[in-house]
């Protein structure tokens, strides 16, 4: 699929929404959650939203406070269901493996999945993704030319994810039963493409509960107490919603309360936490262009060499300087957002550039901001060349990408160029602030 292709494609999808009211995949996991004691709290039509993707749309209007959705406790995925389940008996006797609540939720869900119509989930196992954009699907050549603060973060996860796998094939490769249902030996039901599958499902939709709603007794070693929640899963995050969420009054189901009003017909959107898009992204396989919460970090050493090649001569960073930022968190937390340069990052720039003898002044000059005018337009300067300097690296970046997207690239990795595009665009909007 080419590049021309794709962007046409966007630009068609996003004046355009599509019903999905009426597809046999909804309507059978709204009769089967019905079955389970579940009852809409208000009106809303799952849509295919050009922007979003899939989401729930209001078909009425919403009012603040409203519970939007309410699911009762048996139609969640929690650890004590898998404990009670065909699988849970491996967990119990995992034999000194750690355990975590992810991974045994990923696992319930690979099972569940091999059984097809013999599972009592399979209606909502059919509602949820088959594929994610999320960085575990980018391949190794993908990854190869990220820069280093999306790989991190990616590396990290996909570790965890693989860590988690060998472990639970360790577990289930320690007992010798076969399925009821298959026939096939316990241990070749759990395969990597689909443990990733459930893994990525579990990231992107669960919930978190309190603990006491979850009596099990599996040795878990995070203290995550988290859920999947049918029909629940479907709401989309925007910055603009505020939610309540928790165990209703008498305890029965999970519930949402919108804090937002929605007009008719809009869609319906919850708040998954204040992430900024490397978090939505890492976490989620998304991102949302402007998000007030993003920003790019920047490394001391990057605020050095700005220093040293703006104002060589002025460069001075001792080692009596180097403990006074490291002991008053200067050195930390710098990075740039919408708004121009993190007060640490000017604080950097203003103690590596000034002599030692007025350490005092320098204090008091940093915490009251009270710079001259030429001090300010030297830190600027500076500023704009860290600035200019992180813009030519992404964009450098930018351009390895788009060579790679025009061959047949993941999901994952265009959300990763979209994301690049959008710290560029910061970049350039500080750059303009540091005047
Ligand atoms: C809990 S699910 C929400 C429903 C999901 N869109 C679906 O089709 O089932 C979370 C996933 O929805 C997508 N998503 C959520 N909010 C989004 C947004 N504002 N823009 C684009 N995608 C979003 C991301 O793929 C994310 O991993």
């Amino acid at each position: 699929m080419g590049r021309t292709y794709r962007k046409r494609k966007r630009k068609t999808l996003r004046n355009f929404s599509s019903n999905l009211h009426s597809s046999p995949c909804f309507i059978k996991l709204t009769q089967w959650m019905r079955k389970h004691g579940w009852s809409p709290s208000c009106t809303l039509c799952p849509v295919e939203f050009g922007d979003t993707g899939r989401g729930l749309r209001a078909e009425t209007s919403i009012s603040k406070n409203q519970v939007i959705v309410s699911i009762p406790l048996e139609l969640l995925i929690t650890v004590s269901t898998v404990e009670s389940s065909d699988i849970g008996w491996i967990f119990s006797n995992a034999n000194g493996v750690s355990l975590f609540a992810q991974q045994v939720l990923a696992a319930f869900l690979v099972w569940e999945k091999h059984l097809g119509h013999h599972s009592v989930w399979e209606p909502y196992l059919n509602s949820v993704p088959v594929d994610y954009s999320v960085p575990l699907y980018c391949s190794n050549e993908e990854l190869d030319v990220l820069p280093s603060i999306l790989l991190e973060p990616i590396l990290i996860h996909k570790q965890k994810v693989i860590d988690t796998f060998s472990d639970l094939k360790k577990i289930v490769s320690m007992h010798s039963g076969t399925c009821w249902h298959c026939s096939e030996s316990i241990s070749t039901i759990f395969q990597r493409e689909q443990y990733w599958w459930a893994w990525s499902t579990v990231n992107t939709r669960c919930v978190y509960l309190d603990e006491q709603v979850l009596s099990h007794h599996l040795k878990i070693q995070d203290k995550s107490c988290l859920a999947l929640a049918p029909f629940l899963d479907m709401f989309n995050h925007s910055n603009d919603a505020d939610v309540q969420v928790g165990l209703s009054s008498d305890g029965k189901s999970y519930d949402i309360r919108t804090l937002v009003p929605f007009a008719k017909y809009t869609q319906v959107f919850i708040h998954y936490g204040y992430h900024s898009n490397l978090k939505l992204y890492t976490e989620y396989g998304f991102i949302l262009p402007l998000n007030p919460h993003d920003f790019i970090p920047f490394m001391f050493e990057e605020i050095l060499n700005s220093i040293k090649y703006t104002y060589p001569e002025k460069f001075n960073c001792s080692a009596s300087k180097l403990d006074f930022l490291k002991c008053h968190s200067l050195a930390e937390n710098l990075s740039c957002n919408f708004d121009g340069l993190s007060f640490n990052v000017k604080a950097v720039i203003y103690m590596c550039m000034t002599s030692e003898s007025q350490k005092d002044i320098l204090t008091l000059k940093i915490y009251s901001s009270e710079f001259t005018s030429e001090e300010n337009m030297a830190i600027c300067k500076v500023g704009k060349h860290l600035i200019k300097q992180k813009c030519l690296e992404f964009e450098s970046v930018l351009q390895i990408m788009e060579q790679k997207k025009s061959n047949n690239c993941s999901r994952s990795f265009e959300v990763a160029g979209s994301l690049i595009l959008e710290y560029i665009n910061i970049l350039k909007r500080a750059e303009k602030l540091a005047v």
